[in-house]
């Protein structure tokens, strides 16, 4: 039996058997072949199965997600079929007795860089298909096959160094028991997308795929971050005992749908839901979301090898503005860079990804990209009650390029007698310590706020949420962190204007009676976690935290903070 130890980052116990996903060493060598007919044939088997899996992976996807996912996979097996490529292949296996594996490799580098050195996205396309479909079938004829999210077709517990994007795009809920990842936070992407699917999960155990076999039982606790592999009889019957009073109390919180979240002396919030696309809205709407507060939309950019069309961000965000009727939902305009790379989009390497070229920065520069999801949102505005957030602000002229390129694409899309909502709120994202420092200014100019803690306190402490050697310094809790926090709110107050919160902070218990206290008037969460949410706000008094809130911000340190919430306002 082996304990290991990581970062509860999506609650829940589950136990199961470990499927393991491991990248293969893919290293390729040379040699000479002596039998030019049998290397041939082990190249034609390479790619048989290569095009198996992808029509498995692409029926998959297309049930699963939708035709549209599924086109990139159509894309992949028409590489297999190019008589181009596939014959340079077997032309120099024959003329130079090269093995099959070298072979590909070198011709698809060489067609690899023929077509990203064309100036046609279409080529460049190309050029990412080219590359994913060798390393496929060279994974064959090295005895290595790929390992992916969907090729799980049991009921498993997840083990992967971490995942990708195009991993959760893949992967199947119904199977996916929990999911346990060698590196990471509570706030990197594979954190997230586990607590917005409603999966147990634990991140940053450090070396549970090396630890781990595939096949062995596993018990994952999500909430105190643990993992027990091959555990004992008697471990198993504890747990599913408490698997048992989890089930019970998710009952229990169902009493409180359609509840108002106000707490026990009649102040109320509003509890909206974090999604990443809108397969989400499902578990929304289960856990009574009282809108969305963030969608993340930088997942529609991640989830394929292109940038998407305006069509298909319209159709996107026209869903889940309409499945909300007329609940507010905040939009977030593109935020890639720091962990949420887009390889097509081949931007440069950084020292530090997360000061870098990204989000609004990056858009700003970029405004083709910006403009076609502007004119996506602007047409999706009229089927629900949109608010458009823009990421990672710093300075006041980056929010006013960014609103005025929005106003322009307002005005190009009524030009075509296209119709847009006139009342749609424009607000910002404070992330970034200056925006909260001169938050009075900017509440003059935005209609809302909405505090990024992920990255507001990693900001803050200089500590990098996504490294677990520093993690001991990423405190929610910092009084230099609530202080900004309290800034922020009060001077969106002063300004009549409303301040949500959408990191991971919102849906924290020990922060929640802080941030009633402070006054705090939307709460952000992964839907997974409303109802909890709601029912420890209605059996707090507001009054009572507002006497208290002064005393909170003179604590000297995060544990001073979190063991006064604990005993005063925590059961
Ligand atoms: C919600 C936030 O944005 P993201 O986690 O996507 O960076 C945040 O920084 O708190
Ligand atoms: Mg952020």
């Amino acid at each position: 039996m082996t304990d290991l130890r990581g970062i509860g980052a999506s609650k829940g116990i589950q136990i199961g058997k470990a499927f393991v996903l491991q990248s293969p060493n893919l290293s390729v060598k040379e040699y000479k072949v002596n039998d030019i007919d049998e290397e041939l044939v082990r190249f034609e088997e390479s790619i048989n199965h290569a095009v198996n899996d992808l029509e498995k992976i692409k029926d998959h996807v297309e049930k699963e997600i939708g035709e549209e996912h599924a086109k990139i996979f159509s894309a992949h097996l028409l590489v297999l079929q190019d008589p181009e490529l596939l014959n340079t292949v077997k032309d120099k296996i024959k003329l130079e007795q090269m093995n099959a594996e070298k072979a590909l490799q070198d011709s698809a580098n060489q067609f690899i860089t023929i077509f990203e050195s064309m100036d046609n996205e279409y080529m460049k396309e190309r050029a990412a298909d080219i590359r994913d479909v060798s390393k496929r079938v060279i994974s064959y004829l090295l005895g290595e096959p790929l390992v992916t999210t969907s090729d799980i077709t049991d009921e498993v517990i997840l083990i992967a160094h971490d995942l990708l994007p195009s991993d959760t795009a893949q992967l199947n809920r119904n199977y996916t028991k929990g999911i346990i990842t060698d590196i990471g936070g509570r706030t990197s992407h594979s954190a997230i997308m586990s607590r917005s699917m409603g999966i147990p999960s634990v991140v940053g155990t450090t070396n549970a795929t090396e630890t781990i076999k595939a096949g062995t039982t596993v018990i994952l606790d999500g909430q105190n971050g643990t993992v027990i592999v091959e555990p004992s009889e008697e471990e198993i019957e504890y747990f599913k005992g408490k698997m048992e009073e989890e089930q019970e109390r998710e009952e229990q919180l169902k009493q409180l749908i359609n509840q108002p979240s106000v707490s026990s002396d009649g102040h109320q919030v509003e509890l909206a839901a974090n999604i990443g696309s809108p397969k989400d809205l499902d578990t929304v709407l289960e856990n009574d979301a009282e809108g969305v507060g963030l969608f993340r939309t930088e997942f529609l950019y991640m989830d394929r090898d292109r940038l998407p069309t305006e069509e298909e961000q319209f159709e996107a965000y026209k869903e889940v503005l309409s499945t909300l009727d007329d609940k507010p939902v905040v939009i977030r305009t593109l935020d890639v860079g720091g962990d949420k790379d887009l390889p097509y989009l081949n931007l440069p390497e950084e020292l530090n990804p997360f000061l870098g070229f990204r989000a609004i920065r990056l858009c700003l520069e970029r405004d083709d990209i910006f403009r076609v999801q502007l004119r996506a949102l602007l047409r999706a505005s009229v089927y629900g009650n949109l608010k458009v957030m823009f990421p990672m602000v710093a300075t006041l002229e980056e929010f006013r390029e960014a609103k005025k390129i929005l106003l322009e694409e307002k005005e190009n899309l009524l030009a075509e007698e296209i119709a847009v909502n006139e009342d749609i709120e424009v607000g910002i994202m404070v992330e970034i310590p200056s925006t909260a420092v001169l938050a009075d200014q900017f509440a003059k100019e935005v209609d809302f706020f909405s505090i990024g803690t992920n990255d507001l306190i990693q900001y803050t402490l200089a500590a990098d949420r996504m490294n677990e050697n520093v993690s001991h310094l990423y405190q929610p809790y910092h009084p230099a962190v609530l202080r900004l926090i309290k800034q922020v709110i009060d001077a969106a107050h002063e300004e009549n204007k409303w301040t949500g919160m959408c990191g991971e902070m919102a849906g924290d218990e020990v922060a929640i009676p802080i941030l009633l206290g402070l006054g705090l008037d939307e709460f952000s969460m992964s839907a997974s976690t409303i109802l909890e949410a709601r029912h420890q706000i209605r059996n707090l008094n507001y009054e009572e935290i507002d006497r208290t809130v002064e005393d909170i911000l003179n604590k000297r340190t995060n544990n001073e903070v979190e063991s006064y919430i604990n005993k005063h306002f925590i059961k």
